[in-house]
C-alpha cells in the first residue's frame, strides 16, 4: 500500500437554495504519503471537505483528484479510499475477524483468503488473537483499532479519518496517536484527519489546514501556522492565549510591551502580537536579558506544568502575557517577574479593525 497525492480544488457545497455554504472554494494538496489536518470549530466545514472527497456527498463546484484522475462520478467504494469516523459502526454480531474481512468478500476475495489478510492487519493494530470475538464484546478502543484495520485492509491510496479518536480517554487517544504513527512508517498511505484539537494535529499531521465556517483560513506545515497565523482566528485555533494590541512601525511592534523587533518583516500598520506561552520565559525583575517586567496575575496548573498570566504596565495601556513555566518552577500570584520573549516566538497579525480578520498583504502560507 502507498499513498496517493489528494487535490482538492474549489471544493463548494451549499446544502440549500440561500443558505450559507459549508464549504467554500476550498483547494488544499497533500503529498503521497503525507498526513494533512483539518482543523476548526464545531460546524466549520471539516467533515464536509471529507465527504465530499470520498464521494458520500457531491461538491455544488469544485473537484477531486487522485494522482492527477479526476474522480468526479466515481462511486465511494471506487475510489480508493477508506474512511474511520468517530464511532466505528462495527457489525456487532460479526466477529472481528469478519468485520476486517468484509471489504474483501464484498470485493469477491475468497473467504478464507479474505480472513488472512484480516489476521494480518488485525496484527497490526496490535489485536493478535481477537479475530474469534463478536465485536459487541470490544472496548472503545478496541472498537477503533478494529475500524482502522478494517479501513487499511481496502488497502486505500487515501486514508480519511474523521475524529477517529475524539470519543476515547486521553490515555487511549495516545495509544492510537502511536499505532497511527506506527501504521503511517509501515504502510505510508496518505492521509486527510478531522480533528478540533491543535494538539492532536501537531501531534500526528505534517500540515494542517484551519476551516472556519465553510472558508480556509490558512494551509501550511504545522510549525509555520503555529510561528506565522495569518490571523487572529487562526493563533486561537491553534491554542494562543497571548494577544497585545499595538502597531507595526519600520518592522518594528510597538505596545505596553515596549519596542519589540519581529523574526521577520510586517507590513506597517496596526497588528496584534501574538507570542506562544511555550516560548515565554519567565526569569527575575532584575534579569539583563528581560524584554519586559510586570506581575503575576494569576496562576493555574496543566498537568505537570503552570501558566501564568503575567501583567505588564507600559505606554498607553497594561498588557497581558501568558507564559508556561519549566517544570518545577513556581512563581505565585502577586510576584514581580521578568519575561523572555524570544524573537522567533514573537508574531504580528495585521488586522483591519475586525478581531481575527487578516488583511490585504497580510502574510499567509
Ligand atoms: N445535510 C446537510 N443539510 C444541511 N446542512 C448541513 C448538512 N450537512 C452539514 N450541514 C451544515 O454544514 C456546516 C458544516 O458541517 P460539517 O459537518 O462539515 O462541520 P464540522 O466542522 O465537521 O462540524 P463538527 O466538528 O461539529 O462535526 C454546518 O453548518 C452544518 O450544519
Amino acid at each position: 500500500m502507498s499513498g496517493g497525492v489528494l487535490r482538492l480544488t474549489g471544493l463548494t457545497r451549499v446544502h440549500g437554495k440561500g443558505s450559507a455554504p459549508a464549504l467554500a472554494d476550498f483547494s488544499l494538496e497533500v503529498p503521497a504519503g503525507a498526513c494533512m489536518a483539518i482543523l476548526g470549530p464545531s460546524g466549520s466545514g471539516k467533515s464536509t471537505v471529507l465527504r465530499l472527497t470520498a464521494g458520500l456527498d457531491e461538491p455544488t463546484a469544485g473537484s477531486v483528484h487522485l494522482d492527477g484522475a479526476d474522480l468526479a462520478g466515481v462511486l465511494p467504494e471506487r475510489r480508493g479510499m477508506a474512511m474511520v469516523f468517530q464511532r466505528p459502526l462495527l457489525f456487532p454480531h460479526l466477529s472481528v475477524r469478519d468485520n476486517v474481512a468484509f471489504a474483501d468478500r464484498v470485493r469477491g476475495v475468497p473467504r478464507r483468503t479474505a480472513r488472512r489478510r484480516a489476521e494480518e492487519f488485525l496484527g497490526l493494530v496490535q489485536l493478535d488473537g481477537f479475530g474469534d470475538r463478536p465485536a459487541r464484546a470490544l472496548s472503545g478502543g478496541q472498537e477503533q483499532r478494529v475500524a482502522l484495520a478494517r479501513a487499511l485492509a481496502a488497502e486505500p491510496r487515501v486514508l480519511l479519518l474523521d475524529e477517529p479518536f475524539s470519543a476515547l480517554d486521553a490515555r487511549l487517544r495516545e495509544e492510537m496517536h502511536e499505532l497511527l504513527a506506527d501504521l503511517r512508517m509501515r504502510l505510508d498511505p496518505t492521509i486527510l484527519l478531522v480533528t478540533h484539537d491543535h494538539a492532536e494535529a501537531g501531534a500526528l499531521a505534517d500540515g494542517v489546514a484551519v476551516l472556519d465556517r465553510g472558508r480556509l483560513l490558512q494551509a501550511g506545515p504545522m510549525r509555520e501556522l503555529y510561528a506565522r497565523p495569518a490571523s487572529l482566528a487562526v493563533s486561537r485555533l491553534l491554542g494562543g492565549r497571548t494577544e497585545v494590541a499595538g502597531v507595526v512601525r519600520d518592522g518594528r511592534h510597538e505596545s505596553p510591551l515596549g519596542s519589540l523587533d519581529l523574526p521577520t518583516p510586517v507590513p506597517d500598520g496596526p497588528a496584534v502580537l501574538v507570542v506562544r506561552h511555550e516560548a515565554v520565559q519567565v526569569t527575575t525583575a532584575a534579569d539583563p536579558a528581560t524584554d519586559a517586567v510586570g506581575t503575576v496575575v494569576r496562576a493555574r496548573r496543566r498537568g505537570m506544568r503552570t501558566l501564568v498570566t503575567v501583567e505588564v504596565p507600559g505606554d498607553g495601556g497594561t498588557a497581558a502575557v501568558d507564559a508556561e513555566l519549566e517544570p518545577g518552577q513556581e512563581v505565585p500570584t502577586g510576584r514581580t517577574v521578568g519575561l523572555r520573549l524570544p524573537v522567533e516566538g514573537r508574531w504580528a497579525v495585521p488586522v483591519d479593525g475586525v478581531a481575527g480578520e487578516p488583511v490585504a498583504g497580510a502574510p499567509r502560507a
